[in-house]
């Protein structure tokens, strides 16, 4: 038969503690108690437990000292504390120390649930193989990261992710979530610039049927969708002023009211944000609500750019060419010596994304054999601005490589490239009645070059 989970109630109420202790035994665990400090440490160093639930002011100390002896000593619990409602501070500072989740009195019993629930999970969680290391890197920097990415995803603090364009911010955010307790429940990822700001209320929080012009049927929104799971605010600095005020409510209640409902419903979902630009600085611009970013930003976890951790570059590198030659299903053309040193000195403005297109290209530039620094087409160091090494860059990912010849009628250099490239190969088809091998040695390219280049332009 299993071992009955246990839990440890800190709480001078007693009626507090009786309702906690039902509750909790009513989801089968077996709930110790303790009314102080002292007899909650005690009791800590007799047996470990699944969860301690505790509040924030006790007779000889605080909740905030007991869940820093637990992140101390006992990190394999998790620990939330009960704060009074409305005490944003308290709760914050709570999971800043290392706990897990906070509940709010008057304790809403399914909101408690639940968050036993995720506590119990997270065990699970951790007994089970750790998760992926999709996030490449042997770096000093990236080990911390994957570090941190463990250590946060056991908590339920919302994470506020920060770096560069394409250093891999929504990357990191999956991490968070399939390490979590959540990892069973839906990832949403949302890109807050991306939604017209007069939609913006309907789309996260979802609408009645009705409640404005085109609303036909009643819809969900991604807070509802995200339930059970983690919502990921991506750009989150696109976020405008009202809805910023709304989303704080929705952070602090834990509920949302769809537009034209009357009534507002529970969620439960962890809020995971990013953006590539400054948001101290927008605060101070008065952009970005400082309470929001408060809220928000109770860990704040930064990606560092591709350039300062340049001994990644040949592992990512390897990794990108591995996936790009399995989608062509044979052979995997290897970067030459000067080709690796020429990535591993380029800045990458646009960090690992850039990456991925410039070996994209390279692959299908290149003899299939070798790739060569000229076949990466890097964009000249001196035509990027602001070079030093901790400056952010300017990514040039989608504009035209300067390297390459500028387009006669002034379209976009990358389109009439395709377009002068699906012509060629067109031409050549008819020439070759549609045989790839001959049509491929009549281009001079290889025939893995040419199957490559038909699925990238959509010819197949
Ligand atoms: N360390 C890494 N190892 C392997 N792949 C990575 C790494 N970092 C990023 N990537 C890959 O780089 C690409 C860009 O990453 P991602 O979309 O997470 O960046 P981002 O910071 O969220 O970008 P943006 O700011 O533009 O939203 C993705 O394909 C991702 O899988």
């Amino acid at each position: 038969m299993a071992t009955a989970r246990s839990a440890l109630v800190v709480d001078d109420e007693r009626d507090i503690r009786e309702l906690l202790v039902l509750t909790l035994g009513r989801m089968g665990l077996r709930v110790d108690t303790a009314a102080d400090l002292a007899s909650a440490r005690a009791q800590l160093a007799q047996g470990r437990y699944d969860l301690c639930l505790t509040d924030m002011r006790l007779p000889d100390g605080s909740g905030q000292e007991l869940i820093e002896h637990i992140a101390q000593r006992y990190a394999e619990t998790p620990v939330a504390m009960i704060t009074a409602y409305g005490n944003v501070e308290a709760a914050v500072s709570a999971l800043k120390a290392g706990a897990f989740d906070f509940v709010t009195k008057p304790v809403d019993l399914a909101v408690l649930r639940r968050l036993v629930q995720h506590a119990l999970e997270l065990n699970e969680q951790r007994k089970s193989a750790p998760a992926s290391a999709r996030l490449l890197g042997d770096s000093q920097r990236m080990q911390q990261l994957r570090q941190t990415i463990n250590r946060v995803a056991r908590s339920q603090a919302p994470v506020y992710i920060s770096g560069e364009s394409g250093v891999g911010k929504e990357l990191v955010a999956r991490l968070i979530h399939e390490q979590g307790s959540r990892a069973g429940g839906p990832f949403v990822p949302v890109n807050c610039g991306a939604i017209p700001s007069d939609l913006m209320e309907s789309e996260l929080f979802g609408h009645k049927k009705g409640s404005f012009t085109g609303a036909h049927a009643d819809k969900e929104g991604l807070f509802q969708a995200a339930q059970g799971g983690t919502l990921f605010l991506d750009e989150v600095a696109e976020l405008p002023l009202h809805m910023q005020v709304k989303l704080l409510r929705v952070i602090q209640e834990k509920s949302v009211r769809p537009v034209g409902a009357q009534a507002e419903l529970p969620v439960d979902v962890r809020i995971l944000s990013a953006t590539h630009k400054n948001l101290a600085k927008l605060v101070e611009d008065g952009k970005f609500r400082q309470d929001l970013y408060y809220r928000i930003n109770v860990i704040e976890l930064a990606v560092p750019p591709l350039r300062q951790r340049r001994e990644d570059i040949p592992l990512i590198a390897e990794a990108i060419l591995k996936r790009l030659a399995g989608e062509q299903a044979d052979g995997l053309p290897a970067l030459s010596e000067e080709a690796e040193a020429a990535l591993s000195a380029y800045p990458f403005p646009g960090n690992v994304r850039e990456l991925e297109n410039i070996l994209e290209r390279a692959v299908a530039l290149c003899d299939g054999q070798t790739i060569e620094v000229a076949d990466l087409y890097l964009p000249q160091v001196d035509q990027l601005i602001g070079q030093e090494a901790d400056m952010p860059l300017r990514p040039l990912a989608a504009a035209p490589s300067p390297a390459l010849p500028a387009g006669a009628d002034g379209t976009a250099l990358p389109e009439a490239i395709e377009q002068m490239e699906r012509e060629t190969i067109q031409k050549a088809l008819e020439a070759n009645r549609y045989n790839k091998t001959k049509t491929a040695a009549a281009l001079g390219i290889t025939f893995r070059a040419l199957r490559y280049k038909l699925k990238k332009l959509g010819m197949e």
